[in-house]
This record gives C-alpha cells, structure tokens and sequence, in this order.
C-alpha cells in the first residue's frame, strides 16, 4: 500500500464563534464548519463575500487564534495559538518598521531564529535580491512606494525560509497595475522557494491569475462552497489574463459567489 503524504495543513469540522460584543450581544458564529487540505508546494487562493470569515480562516492556520470547534493541523501537528515554526505571514496593511532601514525591517524577521550570523546575511541579502530591492537597503519605508514597501513586509517573512507562506489581502491597498506586478513578484518567488502560498483575495481576477485552486466561500459563517482547479503551468506570470481559460475561471468564481455576496449585503431572494 502507498502512503498518502501528510497535508501541510489540514482543517477538519474547523468552526470559529466569537463570544458577544457586549452583555446583550450574541455570540457571532464566524467560520465553519469547514474541511480543507493544503498541498505542499501548491498556490491555493481564497475568495469570498466581505465579512465571510475568510481572514479568521487565516488566523486559525497561522495559530494566531484557536478554533471553537473541529481540528486544525500544521504537518500532522495541531496548531494551537501560536505562529509554527515553518509558516510566515503577511497582512493587508503595510507593516513596515518606518524607523528601521530596509536592511534591518528584513533583519527583524530573523530576531528570535539563532542562526550564525553568516547565514543571516545570506538570507537577508537573498530577499533583498528576490523582492528587487537590494538598491534601497539603507532607504526608510518613508522612501518607498506603497508596493515597494509590501515587498519589504514580504521579504522580512522570506528570511525564516518559510513552508507555508500566508498572505492577507497583501495587494488590498495598491492600484490594479501594482498589484498585477505585485502578483508576478509572488509567483516567482513560489516558483524559487517551493513554499506553498495561501493568499486571501477580494479580487477574482488575482486568485484566477495566481493560484492552483481556488476556494470560494459562503456568506458568514463561511464554509467552502466550491474549489476550482486552474489548471494553469508553474511557470505562469500576468499575461494569463490574456488567456480564454482567464475569462471562464473568473466567470465560474463570480457564479459561485454572487448569491453569497448578496446574501452578505443583506440581499433577499438572493440566489435569483
Ligand atoms: N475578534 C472578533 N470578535 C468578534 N467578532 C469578530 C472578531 N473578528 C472578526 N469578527 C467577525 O467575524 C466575521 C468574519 O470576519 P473576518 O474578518 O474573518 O471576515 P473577512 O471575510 O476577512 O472580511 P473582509 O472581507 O471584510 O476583510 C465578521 O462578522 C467579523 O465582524
């Protein structure tokens, strides 16, 4: 009998209820219950309506909160409230150190790893390399645009040579042509680290652009509705928007999700 690899991560029966606002609030069933398997080395992208859960299923991957119900795991190992070793994140907002060099924002991503130092100048100096930005080390985010200073975030998660990189709305505040390049910029460094990326989007266009499979959630409490395979090569970049098939996966997400968006906006008769 073959083995089946181990998922790098695993969600079963996963539910996340938060407790009530205030004294007279109820409690507000966010997620779930939602199963889903990450593959190693896969791009896997999530849509869903604006409130739906999708960054709370972030933050159960990342251990940065711990599930009400169901099981969540990190290479068989369950995941409970703190980042594992072998996963990065990056969130929506720019979180560049303004105080701190391009150098040393990247640095900061190395502080608790006890590395010789030897290898963390090679590690720096490889993100710096890998996100373009090794002629702006000594500038101040203050210096940089708003992609630029993304790409900094990025590269302060690269140097802990993650497994599993998890990316929030990253491209969220930047304008369409950025974060198309913004975009190329992500699949070539999938393509030169092997880590598995799990992006959560807005954007239909930029799951159907970068990713494998594409997750599409319902309205709160946000289960997986459909999973749509690209079937695009590796080697992909922007250009695909170009392609037939570009047009028919973003047809097929929008399909899949406007009933649900109505239903977050508070729509009736939405499934029309
Ligand atoms: N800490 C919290 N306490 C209470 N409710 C919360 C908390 N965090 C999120 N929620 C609620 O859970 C639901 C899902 O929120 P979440 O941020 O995961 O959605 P989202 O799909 O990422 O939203 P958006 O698309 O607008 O970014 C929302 O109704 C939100 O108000």
């Amino acid at each position: 009998m073959r083995d089946v690899p181990t998922p790098l991560v695993l969600l079963r029966g996963g539910e996340k209820v938060f407790p009530p606002p205030g004294p007279s609030g109820r409690p507000v069933h966010a997620l779930g219950p939602l199963d889903l398997e990450l593959r190693r080395g896969e791009f896997f992208a999530v849509v869903g309506p604006s409130g739906c859960g999708k960054s709370t299923l972030l933050e159960l991957i990342a251990g940065l909160s711990t599930a009400s119900r169901g099981e969540v795991a990190f290479e068989g190992r369950p995941i409970r409230g703190e980042i594992p070793d072998g996963v990065g994140v990056v969130f929506q907002e720019d979180a560049s150190f303004p105080w701190l060099t391009v150098r040393d924002n990247i640095a900061f991503g190395l502080k608790r790893l006890p590395l010789p130092a030897d290898e963390k100048t090679r590690r720096i100096e490889r993100a710096l390399a890998m996100m373009g930005l090794a002629s702006f080390a000594a500038s101040y985010p203050a210096q940089l645009s708003g992609g630029m200073r993304q790409r900094v975030c990025i590269a302060r998660t690269l140097v802990t040579e993650p497994k599993l990189i998890l990316l929030d709305e990253p491209f969220g505040a930047l304008d369409q042509q950025t974060r198309l390049l913004m975009g190329d910029e992500v699949l070539n460094l999938w393509r030169k680290t092997g880590a598995t990326v799990f992006l959560i989007t807005h954007a239909l266009d930029e799951a159907a652009m970068l990713a494998d499979r594409i997750g599409v959630m319902s309205a709160r409490p946000g289960r997986l509705i459909d999973v749509v395979e690209t079937g695009w090569p590796r080697d992909r970049d922007s250009r695909i928007v170009e392609e037939e098939a570009f047009g028919a996966i973003t047809a097929r997400l929008w399909r899949s999700l406007r009933a649900e968006s109505m239903k977050s906006l508070g729509h009736a008769g939405a499934a029309a």
